[in-house]
């Protein structure tokens, strides 16, 4: 089956025992905005870092427009098939910020075009002058990351994931560190990425955001996706307690109609 993004019989432990992701299988069509959501430790971040390639997978292929791009090799313990250009077309922001502190925002903007695509300084400093422009960000160029208030070091980790050329954007619960009053200028960001059509997996636990901005939701619940809905669906439509018990019941939320 050709999807999008294709997920194909993945499981992920954690030392030969923990086993948190047990065979997912998901996918997505392009311009999708796959919102996750469940319980804290079911494997949401997990899941994402795998998609990414950051995490190595005991079963289970993974494939972007096609392309097989990670895969366990089932015979053996060894490293998983990893296609590197491949797997260069996943952008991911994590709750975090992973700037590196002693570069500033156009430094750490221009690193990875640099190094990973060969880029030269001044293709890839034009290309991230015009993102911070975009973003209202050109003024800070010059600052260094300790300057920046925290939603303005997430949207730089955005912009530095954008400057790759991603084709689907990875979001780990990127707003959840940040004070209140920061929020809205990272979900805004996002916001307007949606608007482009950019194809997203989103970790968030702030369900209005979710509402606002997922096509689609996912539960992920004992290492599986236990319900997957649309979220006009999920949040609103009353013939389905069990999406709002459920809702409170893992989340301590209350739905949202
Ligand atoms: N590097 C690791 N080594 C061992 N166990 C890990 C590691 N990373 C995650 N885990 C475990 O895997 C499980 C899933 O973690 P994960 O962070 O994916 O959950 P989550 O659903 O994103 O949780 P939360 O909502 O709290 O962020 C947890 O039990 C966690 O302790």
């Amino acid at each position: 089956m050709s999807s999008f993004l294709n997920v194909q019989g993945l499981r992920k432990s954690f030392g030969g025992h923990l086993v948190v992701l047990d065979d997912i299988n998901f996918q997505m069509e392009a311009g999708e905005r796959v919102v996750i959501i469940g319980p804290s430790g079911s494997g949401k971040s997990t899941l994402l870092r795998c998609v990414m390639g950051l995490e190595k997978i005991d079963k289970g292929r993974i494939e972007l427009e096609g392309a097989r791009y990670i895969e366990a090799n089932p015979k053996s313990k060894k490293d998983n098939f990893v296609d590197i250009p491949v797997r260069n077309k996943v952008g991911m922001v994590f709750q975090h910020y992973t700037l590196f502190p002693h570069l500033t925002v156009l430094g750490n903007l221009i690193l990875a075009p640099m190094r990973a695509r060969g880029e030269s300084r001044s293709s890839a400093t034009e290309r991230a002058m015009q993102l911070l422009d975009r973003l209202g960000l050109k003024s800070k160029a010059g600052a260094f990351p300790g300057m920046l208030s925290g939603g303005q070091k997430q949207r730089v980790a955005i912009a530095r994931a954008l400057l790759l050329d991603p084709k689907i954007m990875l979001f780990d619960e990127v707003t959840s560190a940040l004070d209140p009053e920061l929020v809205t200028e990272v979900e805004g960001v996002m916001l307007e990425l949606a608007e482009q059509k950019m194809s997203m997996m989103i970790v968030t636990h702030d369900m209005w955001f979710a509402k606002r901005i997922a096509t689609r939701v996912i539960f992920s619940a004992d290492g599986r996706i236990i319900e997957d809905a649309p979220p006009a669906k999920m949040f609103t439509n009353p013939s389905e307690p069990r999406t709002a018990d459920f809702l409170k019941k893992v989340l301590h939320v209350e739905t949202i109609s």
